[in-house]
């Protein structure tokens, strides 16, 4: 059956005010944000922040209800693999602090979490004080935190964290494709892991899977793709389905998802975020699709059981309900990664930084970060 998707006409709104983002063939980074990369970082920032917390019973009838149990799944076994007790952690694009509960689980000592959407932070400093979990009231997590509004990929973290930094661990869920509009916004993301970071210390994320969205685009018969639940467009401007390797930021789509996603995402080839790594000292430890990841790792009994507590496909019992075909699809566009950062570890490090942040954080506690603010 031939799927019919939004025309581009429809999204008039997703036209920025100006040029697209440059690319700055010296790679030094340096050049100022446009408008157009403001707008849609703003774009992107307003999109998550509309999307209000769900009742359970509103996310269990979600049509991507499985998916999100495997992607909570994907990551806990990330987090449980790299996390140590004590440890400080980094999150970036931390949303709605969905992944409070799995840091917890791994004993952290310390966690930061900063997001630009004004609402998902909100959400993530009710959730962390536990005044208004929507899945159940819960004991107060063991470790203070510290959460930040502001732009990850453009704000210099290092400087706002120096007195909390070096961190154990960085972590940057479904988000890291936010930095790919422009070269200088991937540099800043890549620049403010690699200087908050300790020596040894990991960088844990997840995002789209490049090789997998440009293969489809070409095997769709016009720019756009989907199922039942996601569709992906191109411009025009890709109308050859052709990507110069000597331009590989900015490379711009709409992504929507049922129940999840509707704003506009960037291809990251993977092949440019390991040498851009690299320049920042962050080697990478391993790169998987999303598939091969949840091969692998089910493959271990503590990660059996973790798959079947979280129900993403079942609970091996009673409960015989699944990920839909249509959701496993979608499960195929991500990958997850680890980076790490290069040099030894100092043994006599004591994590002395948690008494920068609060059991409990209130509204006020909340630090509005921007660039203009910084740079003065
Ligand atoms: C798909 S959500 C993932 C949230 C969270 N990491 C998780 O896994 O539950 C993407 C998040 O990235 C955030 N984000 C996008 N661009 C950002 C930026 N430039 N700086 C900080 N956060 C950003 C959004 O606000 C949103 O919360």
């Amino acid at each position: 059956m031939k799927r019919s998707y939004p025309e581009s006409s429809s999204s008039g709104s997703l036209e920025p005010p100006q040029s697209k983002p440059r690319y700055n063939p010296d790679g030094d980074g340096h050049f100022l944000e446009d408008e157009s990369t403001k707008f849609f970082a703003r774009k992107v920032a307003d999109h998550y922040s509309a999307r209000t917390n769900q009742t359970l019973e509103e996310r269990e009838a979600s049509p991507i209800i499985h998916l999100k149990k495997l992607n909570n799944w994907i990551k806990s076994v990330l987090i449980q693999l790299y996390a140590k007790k004590g440890d400080a952690v980094l999150d970036l694009a931390c949303g709605k602090g969905g992944d409070l509960i799995k840091w917890d689980k791994a004993k952290v000592g310390y966690y930061v979490g900063v997001d630009i959407a004004e609402g998902s932070i909100e959400d993530c400093r009710t959730r962390y004080n536990g005044d208004a979990d929507h899945h159940q009231r819960r004991k107060k997590f063991s470790f203070p935190a510290r959460l930040m509004c502001g732009d990850c990929f453009e704000v210099r973290l290092d400087k706002v964290l120096s007195d909390d930094a070096p961190f154990d661990i960085c972590s940057c869920q479904f988000a890291m494709h936010y930095s790919w509009s422009t070269e200088a916004r991937a540099r800043r993301a890549l620049a403010n892991v690699s200087a908050l970071l300790r020596p040894g210390g990991i960088f844990i994320g997840t995002m789209p899977d490049a090789n997998v969205i440009i293969k489809k685009l070409r095997e769709a018969e016009g720019l756009a793709f989907g199922n039942s639940v996601y569709w992906i467009r191109f411009d025009e401007e890709y109308s050859e389905k052709k990507f110069k390797s000597s331009t590989p930021f900015g490379i711009k789509y709409k992504f929507h998802l049922e129940d999840a996603v509707d704003c506009p995402e960037w291809i990251v080839p993977f092949h440019v975020f390991k040498a851009l790594a690299e320049e920042y000292d962050l080697e990478l430890v391993f790169v998987k699709n999303s598939h091969v990841f949840v091969d692998e790792y089910l493959k271990k009994p503590e990660f059996i059981e973790l798959m079947r507590r979280l129900g993403a496909l079942g609970d091996g019992n009673q409960d015989h309900s699944t990920l839909s075909p249509d959701e496993w699809e979608v499960a195929y566009l991500y990958l997850a990664f680890v980076l790490r950062k290069r040099g030894q570890p100092d043994q006599t490090r004591v994590n002395n930084r948690r008494d920068k942040g609060k059991m409990h954080v209130d509204k006020e506690d909340i630090m509005y970060i921007s660039s203009a603010q910084i740079d003065g």
